[in-house]
């Protein structure tokens, strides 16, 4: 089945296969065609050229999208989509004066969501999780990482990763697994850390590579959550298994995390709000993708990833939702987009790469999605009648998205 697009305002994000990610000043280019047109067949792109040059097309299904701009779909590199009930409570004692971290102390926060998931059935979870990815799907994104780390023991930990792996067989999009057993230290274990860090490495982490659950290690690297010598202990135990680092660093404050992940050829190293210049050096010539998250600053009230000195030492950046119960109720990539111009003062050329081509390489994606190339996945955004692309992320919290293709298919 071939569907020809006509008409189509502007083509964004035209890449040759060859291109994985873009960094530093490449990603001020946005490379795209004015009055395109696109054709894809069956689940992907096959050609597309400017209006002028249209050759002639046998077409099943011709769409018009004058005045309209189409882009590669949304490709969200971290998440935590999968959770059980949510944490509303604790937004409304932020908002009366509790601060983050001191509702993690009293038991709330991850370990909350923790209590929740290991007593709410896999059923149960799965559609509350399978809602949300539905959610942000029609929002435009076609390609999603996920994360388990509500589990916090064997048990829980295996159920989430198989709710994860039942998306991944229910759904079109492509998603990754990422086991995140070390998220926090559960209070059994408040008094001896490291024996919690003894069931992840020694008891889950098997089973997880053994039944092959996830494909990336992850761990929360932070003051009171876990350190740089644990983060080099799981990392090391993961490598054994085939399993690449992503890992969540540098939220709160920046204790080594970067560096260890550098030293372990991370793919990625997420959320950079605190950033010191010896982080900074440590990205340089690595293949480590640092992945900003600028609704968890914008809902916890924190710093915001410092794009421009990231940017400013030639190094490329991936933009990403972080969805999840407590610092990021929110799965939406225009609204990270948005915020990422407005907060962290990115280009709109710049976060549109940071969206699709770089957040398709943090999931090592890069040949599938992310770019409109021959060949990859016709996962795709048309938008409504708008201006310019500068538009999307201009006019924030609005819905300017017409249609979304997933495998050529329209969503309804
Ligand atoms: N920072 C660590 N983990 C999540 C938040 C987890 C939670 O509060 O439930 C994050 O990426 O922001
Ligand atoms: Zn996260």
């Amino acid at each position: 089945m071939k569907t020809l697009f006509k008409n189509i305002k502007e083509l964004l994000q035209i890449r040759d296969p060859e291109i994985k990610k873009v960094s530093g000043q490449q990603m001020k280019e946005l490379p795209s065609i004015k009055n395109a047109w696109l054709l894809i067949e069956n689940d992907r792109i096959l050609d597309f050229g400017a209006m002028e040059n249209l050759p002639d097309i046998d077409a099943e299904e011709i769409i018009d999208a004058t005045g309209k701009i189409m882009l590669p779909s949304w490709c969200d590199s971290h998440t935590h989509i999968v959770y059980a009930g949510n944490r509303e409570q604790e937004f409304a004692d932020r908002i009366n004066g509790l601060p983050y971290e001191e509702i993690a102390n009293r038991g709330g926060g991850i370990l909350n969501s923790a209590k929740t998931l290991q007593e709410t059935p896999e059923d149960e979870v799965y559609q509350q999780s399978a809602a949300r990815l539905e959610e942000v799907m029609k929002l435009g994104t076609g390609a999603v990482e996920i994360k388990s780390g509500y589990g916090l023991t064997e048990k829980g930990e295996l159920k989430m990763l198989r709710v994860i792996n039942k998306l991944q067989e229910n759904y079109d999009i492509p998603i990754k697994s990422t086991f995140l057993g070390a998220h926090a230290i559960p209070k059994e274990y408040k008094s001896e850390p490291p024996k919690y860090m003894d069931l992840v490495i020694n008891e889950i982490l098997p089973k997880v590579a053994g039944q092959k659950l996830a494909e990336y290690i992850d761990i929360f690297c932070e003051k009171g959550y876990f350190s740089v010598k644990d983060t080099h202990q799981l990392l090391s135990a993961a490598k054994k298994y085939g399993m690449k680092p992503k890992i969540h660093v540098n939220q709160f404050n920046s204790i080594g995390g970067i560096k260890a992940g550098v030293d372990h050829k991370a793919l990625s190293v997420d959320h950079l709000e605190m950033m010191t210049d010896e982080d900074i050096e440590a990205l340089k010539n690595t293949e480590t993708m640092p992945v900003a998250l600028p609704s968890c600053s914008l809902f916890l009230g924190i710093p915001y990833t410092p794009a421009r000195k990231i940017l400013d030492a030639e190094l490329p950046i991936a933009l990403a939702t972080d969805f999840n119960p407590g610092s990021t109720p929110s799965g939406n990539m225009n609204l990270v987009l948005s915020l990422a111009c407005i907060k962290m003062k990115m280009t709109p050329e710049e976060a549109i790469n940071a969206a699709t081509i770089n957040g398709a390489y943090a999931m090592e994606l890069s040949d599938q999605v992310g770019s409109i190339t021959k060949g990859k996945k016709a996962n795709l955004i048309m938008t409504k009648e708008i201006p310019s692309y500068t538009f999307l992320p201009y006019a924030f919290g609005s819905n300017n998205i017409d249609t979304v293709f997933v495998n050529g298919k329209a969503l309804d």
